[in-house]
């Protein structure tokens, strides 16, 4: 098999993205969703495998800034539409994709690649660790109850029509970014994606639906959702399923949640991502009754190691070094001694000191927003503790605050 692999021509864009469908099954995207993701394509960063003039294989990647701890923002590529021909998997295309995106996300000059996979297990082979989970809820409304902080009677609350929430949404997300790792910084464009709303998508359900919340004219909140109508003999069973919801404090946070919690003729709300330390885990009755599901969401690989570990904050003193096992990026591998504080000036630099934990590149990649711990991935036999102290001391420092969490996919 001659192919040749190359970046997409816009002309090209319709085959490339059909090749990507076919491989996902063969549904086709709603018009909506496809000009939308023609529009938001980076041509020069998407690349392709060609057997004649058939394209056989896809990738792509988004040039984000992704929020570590401490707030600041990483430039990230966000990869992307991934796809082999089922007529030609299994023979190493998506291996000689993943080589030629590192390698031009290093050339670019930024220090992490971030996706969410349609499988785990395809990507840690390339140096990817999962590194943020999402939480899944579906909440019996006629059983369980809120109790919500003193202000929320305060907070006023109205519909918006879909430009309006567009705009009132990216603004409430664009706050909350800096403060939720993991969280991407988008270019223009992207504020259009959580408003498509194609018919077929529906499931029998409304059309989104975006409620405001607000507090002197201003607004410190949102919530997008659809309702799906049910009746049984005892009544109506309608289910609201919450697409996004943000607010700026916990009054107007509460507000939203008890707002989808009483829209009359439903008993229950469907919430299918949020993070994992979700302060509505503390507005409810009973936990249980929110049927929780927990998978991974966001993964991490570090493709400039120590620009990678300079870039964040850690949360208390730290002083180790790390001996790093990278097949995949070699240049990563070696010993690389890391110091760093909550102050947030952090130094990652080669050494030739004696290593003091033992790991590879997937196992940072996982670390490195703070949501997963590496005493635990120790206890997996994943990292090896060389020197007394030096796990617990590096597990506390990359741990964060606020879990990650990557709220809207891409
Ligand atoms: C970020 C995103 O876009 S995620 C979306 C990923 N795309 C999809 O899931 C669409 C459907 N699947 C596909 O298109 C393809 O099967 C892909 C892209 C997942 C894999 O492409 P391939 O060209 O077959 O992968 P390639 O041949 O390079 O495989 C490399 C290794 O990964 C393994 N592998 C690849 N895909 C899978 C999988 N889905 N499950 C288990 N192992 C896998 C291969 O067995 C191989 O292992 P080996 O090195 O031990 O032999």
């Amino acid at each position: 098999m001659t192919t040749e692999l190359r970046v997409l021509r816009p002309s090209e864009w319709n085959e490339w993205f059909e090749c990507l469908e076919l491989a996902f099954g063969g549904v086709a995207e709603p018009p909506e969703q496809r000009e939308l993701d023609e529009q938001l394509t980076e041509h020069e960063r998407s690349i392709g495998i060609w057997d004649g003039t058939d394209v056989v294989a896809t990738a792509g990647a988004f040039s984000f800034r992704v929020a570590v701890p401490g707030g600041a923002l990483v430039p990230a590529a966000g990869v992307t539409m991934v796809s082999v021909a089922s007529t030609h998997r299994r023979r190493g295309l998506l291996t000689s994709m993943m080589r030629r995106q590192l390698d031009d996300v290093r050339a670019l000059g930024e220090p992490i690649a971030v996706l969410t996979a349609s499988e785990p297990v395809i990507y840690g082979r390339f140096g990817y660790g999962a590194a943020s989970r999402q939480m899944s809820l579906t909440i019996d409304t006629d059983r369980v109850r809120l109790t919500v902080p003193q202000g929320t009677d305060e907070v006023r609350l109205r519909h918006a029509k879909p430009d309006e929430a567009m705009a009132a949404c990216e603004g409430v997300y664009e706050q909350l970014v800096a403060g939720r790792p993991g969280t991407p910084a988008h270019g223009p464009g992207w504020e259009r994606k959580p408003m498509v709303d194609p018919v077929s998508s529906r499931q029998g359900g409304s059309a989104q639906q975006c409620v405001l919340a607000e507090r002197d004219g201003e607004i410190v909140g949102c919530v997008t959702y659809h309702i799906k109508p049910d009746w049984e003999p005892s009544g109506p069973k309608g289910t609201v399923t919450v697409n996004d919801l943000a607010a700026l404090d916990p009054a107007a946070y509460a507000a939203l949640w008890r707002f989808v919690f009483e829209i009359d003729l439903t008993s229950t709300v469907e919430a299918r991502n949020r993070p994992v330390d979700d302060a509505v885990l503390h507005l409810v009755s009973d936990v249980r009754r929110c049927n929780i599901r927990v998978r991974d969401s966001l993964h991490v690989r570090l493709v400039e190691l120590g620009a990678a570990l300079e870039a964040r904050t850690y949360r208390a003193p730290v002083d180790v070094v790390f001996e790093v096992e990278d097949a995949f990026c070699p240049w990563n591998a070696g010993r690389w001694r890391l110091t760093g504080d909550a102050k947030g000036v952090a130094s990652c630099r080669r050494t030739d000191d004696a290593a003091d934990l033992a790991l590879s590149v997937r196992e940072l990649g996982s670390a490195y927003l703070g949501g997963e711990s590496l005493s635990a991935l120790a206890l997996a036999g994943r990292v090896r503790e060389l020197r007394s102290g030096a796990l617990a001391e590096a597990s506390l420092a990359f741990s964060s605050d606020a879990a990650p969490w990557l709220p809207r996919g891409f």
